[in-house]
């Protein structure tokens, strides 16, 4: 039997930068996937949505130029063309992910079923076992199938299949109305499908700061999305190639047809055949449990990524992957935190996350301040003509960041001075005396610094002292 330092059960964002990163190290890895390497990220996931979307956006700029400039813009877009588009994105950021790259590591690399024998042996395909004295599970998540009547008879499509569709569906329910359901449901809606999203809670994107939600909701609803909320599917069924959905809301149903139906209702962890009864390992509604140090309650084995249940995204499935490197290979003892994890949402305008939201924060009992910058009030946005959106800083009364959130044109690149900011302790004001080149976007992040400045002064005794000395001085 083959034994290694360090097994890693799952070749996606955390499972490739855990084996490449122990076996850089020196130690002797062994690599498992049942598929190819790449994970949901690669192929199911974050590169072909983004495809997609940039895509949709290319088609939504065709039309605008139309609207504004009396381009002749005609025809239907292609929905195949933009399907093979993100395939050629897949198929160039695979080379990153391929197994030669691993093996020329010096990483043994097995494809099959990883099952756990006993805590230190694992099963590929229920044939060949070998042995570790560390292992990471990296298996990840897969969507999760809502207890819907008649869904499983009805047909339904996941991201998994959405992306790979052969005609566009003339009519979409999207079932959630979480970033996968809304970034989605832009792109369908931008390329002529008339799309719903259904959502049980109050409101979509529940996790966002309540301020920067509306202008999501508003432009796409201008696109055409229509939304149904505090309401859930309760049923559906197949009616001569039409797919009837009954939705309940204030406990009224009533009936809608769709051609097709995309289930975006939230994930589950792939645990469930991994074999855990062999071990002690324990779960949590299937999420593997782990302490800060990332290690299950078997503490030569680890779980990181979408299978813990904490903060489903690639970035932080490659933090812990590092993480999990000096702690299993290194036998450090290092901590993981997710303090200043920022993510985002790729709907147009996207929408940026950092830290607490202004509702957490004031719930935290600190006492905070609110920094607010409308896109209309920053010059490059005005003369993009794209002034839709908002910028917030929530500080503490010493200036110290506690979250920053926006919505606008490519807030997830201009907002990454914040997280630089917040993570090595600098306070909001020293973002305020950094030069910002004029006009950019990110000059909206330096605006919304300024303000801090100005209320210190405007509320100090200073502020008399030192226009006393300007009259003096003139
Ligand atoms: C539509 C969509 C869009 C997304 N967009 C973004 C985005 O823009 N930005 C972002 O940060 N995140 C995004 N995410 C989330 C991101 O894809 C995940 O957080 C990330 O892929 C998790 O990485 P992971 O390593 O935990 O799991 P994965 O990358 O899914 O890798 C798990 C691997 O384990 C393998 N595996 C599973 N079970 C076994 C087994 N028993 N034996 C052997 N192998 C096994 C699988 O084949 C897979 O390759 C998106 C997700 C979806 C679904
Ligand atoms: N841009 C990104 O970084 C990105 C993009 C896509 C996905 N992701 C990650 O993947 C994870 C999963 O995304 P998601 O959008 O599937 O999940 P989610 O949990 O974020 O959102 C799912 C939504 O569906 C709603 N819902 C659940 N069951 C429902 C039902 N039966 N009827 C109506 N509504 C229902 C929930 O209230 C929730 O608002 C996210 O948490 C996110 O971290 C990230």
């Amino acid at each position: 039997m083959k034994k290694y330092d360090l097994i890693v059960i799952g070749g996606g964002a955390g499972g490739l930068t855990a084996a490449a990163g122990g076996a850089n190290f020196g130690a002797k890895v062994a690599l498992i996937d049942k598929a190819s390497f790449g994970g949901d990220c690669l192929w199911t996931g974050c590169v072909p949505t983004k495809s997609l979307i940039q895509s949709a956006k290319i088609v939504q700029t065709a039309k605008k130029a139309s609207h504004l400039f009396d381009l002749e813009v005609r025809g239907v877009p292609n929905f195949k063309a933009a399907r093979d588009r993100l395939n050629e994105s897949i198929a160039t950021i695979q080379k990153h992910d391929d197994d030669q790259r691993f093996i020329d590591m010096g990483i043994d690399v097995y494809h099959g079923s990883a099952t756990f024998k006993n805590e230190n042996e694992i099963k590929i395909n229920g044939e060949t076992t070998i042995k570790g004295k560390r292992i990471v599970i990296a298996t990840g998540s897969r969507p999760m199938i809502p207890p819907i009547d008649g869904i499983k008879e009805t047909g339904y499509l996941t991201n998994e299949t959405a992306l790979q569709l052969d005609k566009q569906p003339e009519s979409l329910l999207v079932v959630g109305g979480g970033p996968i359901g809304l970034e989605f449901a832009q792109s369908f809606t931008r390329f002529g499908t008339k799309v719903t999203v259904v959502e049980m809670g109050a409101t979509i994107l529940g996790k966002e700061d309540s301020d920067l939600v509306p202008y999501v909701i508003d432009s796409l609803k201008s696109e055409g999305v229509q939304f149904i909320t505090g309401a859930k599917v309760v049923k559906t069924a197949l009616t001569s190639a039409v797919k009837e959905v009954t939705i309940e809301q204030n406990d009224q149903q009533f009936v809608l047809k769709f051609d097709e139906i995309l289930l975006a209702s939230g994930r589950v962890p792939n645990s469930d055949k991994l074999e855990l009864e062999n071990t002690d390992i324990k779960t949590n509604r299937g999420y593997i449990t782990v302490n800060k140090k990332l290690q299950t309650s078997v503490p030569h084995i680890y779980a990181i990524g979408d299978v813990n249940g904490y903060y489903p995204f690639t970035h932080k499935a490659g933090y812990e992957g590092k993480l999990v490197v000096s702690n299993a290979v290194f036998g450090l003892k290092r901590n993981a935190d997710y303090t200043n994890l920022p993510w985002v949402t790729y709907t147009d305008p996207e929408l940026f996350h950092l830290g607490l939201t202004e509702e957490e924060a004031r719930k935290s009992g600190k006492k905070i301040k609110v920094y607010k910058t409308p896109l209309d009030d920053v010059d490059r946005f005005v003369s993009d003509h794209e002034t839709k959106g908002l910028i917030k800083i929530i500080a503490d009364e010493k200036g110290v960041i506690l979250g920053a959130h926006a919505v606008g044109p490519g807030a997830g690149d201009f907002m990454q001075e914040v997280v630089f900011a917040k993570q090595f302790g600098h306070k909001i004001g020293s973002i305020s005396n950094v030069i910002h080149p004029y006009p950019t976007h990110v000059g909206g992040v330096q605006r919304t610094a300024d303000l801090y400045w100005r209320e210190k002064l405007a509320s100090s005794s200073i502020m008399n002292v030192l226009k006393n000395y300007v009259k003096w001085f003139r």
